[in-house]
């Protein structure tokens, strides 16, 4: 029995999402926890006729975050505020950051083995946050924490395909590593299957597309937040793919880890020289098996777009890591 918990629930993602695990076959009880609305969308999904439990939780009540926990699998995380037209990741911090460490004390109390998914923005620094709590409760395992960066991934099988005119997104796997913030995400196009010859401008466009992907849709929201529906589509595969390795299955997608404790990882660290590198993840019944060094295989411009990365990505963990280490004053 796999019982998953979205916190952020009521939210753009959250409802979605939602949805979608309603509807997986690797879900059989679901909690949804959020400050806001939480009943009323598990009352309303629990109408559909998909086997399992749908259960609501608010932050205010008095089972709240220990009754939408206790006995997890799995706790997705899309709850915190999402940017408007003119904002970085980064401005979220601010908000985001103490919503996530609430979150994660919960986790560290009432579900310690629960696999960890992270979508709630900067995941660049909400990550680290989560890892130093856990460390605090002796319940870190860089097995089972994963930012969720599979958007970028989604996002750059569908941009690609469209340059190279490949009607089937789905036939594309552009491998994407680094981060999730602008130039901290890093397509590897030279390694993508099938094979495709993207150069020189229509590279630098596309590879820009990528990365700025969030914007485009944060512009055309106007106001009104970033992406939620994609965002929840590509959290979906993510947790799938969790779950599948959970269960003996073959899976494996990118994903936003502490590269020590996974097989493989120590190698890439050496590599990057940080501690938190999206890489491409095997998944299996203890969470992230390996973690695949592809970097090495990277062209001499991706060399380049992967040091710019690493130097975005030092101050955004470094800033999550320091968040927990020295709370700020209220
Ligand atoms: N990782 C990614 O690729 C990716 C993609 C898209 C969005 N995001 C991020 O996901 C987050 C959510 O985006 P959204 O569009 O769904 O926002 P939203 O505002 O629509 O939903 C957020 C939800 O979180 C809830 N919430 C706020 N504080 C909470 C708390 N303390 N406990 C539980 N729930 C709480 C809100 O009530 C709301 O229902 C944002 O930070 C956004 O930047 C990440
Ligand atoms: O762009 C955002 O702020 C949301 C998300 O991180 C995205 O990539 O769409």
């Amino acid at each position: 029995m796999v019982k998953a918990v979205v916190a952020g629930a009521a939210g753009g993602i959250g409802q979605p999402l939602s949805l979608l695990l309603k509807l997986s076959p690797y879900v059989d009880e679901l909690a949804l926890y959020d400050v806001v609305n939480s009943p009323g969308v598990a009352a309303d999904l629990s109408h559909i006729s998909t086997t399992g439990p749908v259960k609501g939780y608010l932050a205010k009540d008095e089972a709240g975050l220990k009754g939408a926990l206790t006995g997890a699998d799995i706790v997705v995380i899309p709850a915190g505020i999402p940017r408007k037209p003119g904002m970085t990741r980064d401005d979220l911090f601010k908000i985001n950051a103490g919503i996530v460490q609430n979150i994660i004390e919960g986790i560290a109390q009432y579900a310690p083995k629960a696999f960890i998914l992270i979508i709630s923005n900067p995941v660049n620094s909400t990550v680290p946050i989560a890892a130093e709590v856990l460390k605090k409760h002796n319940v870190f395992d860089p097995k089972r924490l994963f930012g969720v960066t599979t958007l970028d991934s989604v996002r750059a099988d569908t941009f690609t395909a469209e340059v190279s005119s490949i009607k089937d997104p789905k036939s594309v796997h552009v491998p994407v590593v680094g981060g999730h913030s602008g130039e901290t995400i890093v397509p590897l196009l030279s390694l993508t299957t099938p094979n495709v010859s993207i150069q020189g401008e229509t590279r630098d466009k596309l590879v820009n597309r990528i990365q700025f992907g969030g914007d485009e849709v944060v512009k055309a929201k106007d106001g009104a937040g970033s992406a939620t529906l994609s965002m929840a589509y590509a959290g979906f595969l993510f947790a799938e793919a969790v779950l599948k390795g959970a269960k003996g299955e073959a899976a494996t997608a990118a994903a936003y880890i502490h590269l020590d404790g996974v097989t493989g990882g120590s190698e890439i660290k050496q590599k990057v020289g940080v501690d938190y590198f999206a890489v491409p993840v095997t998944f299996g019944p203890e969470g992230a098996v390996k973690a695949e060094n592809i970097l090495t295989k990277a062209n001499e411009y991706e060399q380049q777009l992967l040091k710019v990365a690493i130097d975005g990505l030092k101050g955004n963990i470094s800033k999550g890591v320091d968040f927990v280490a020295n709370p700020p004053a209220n």
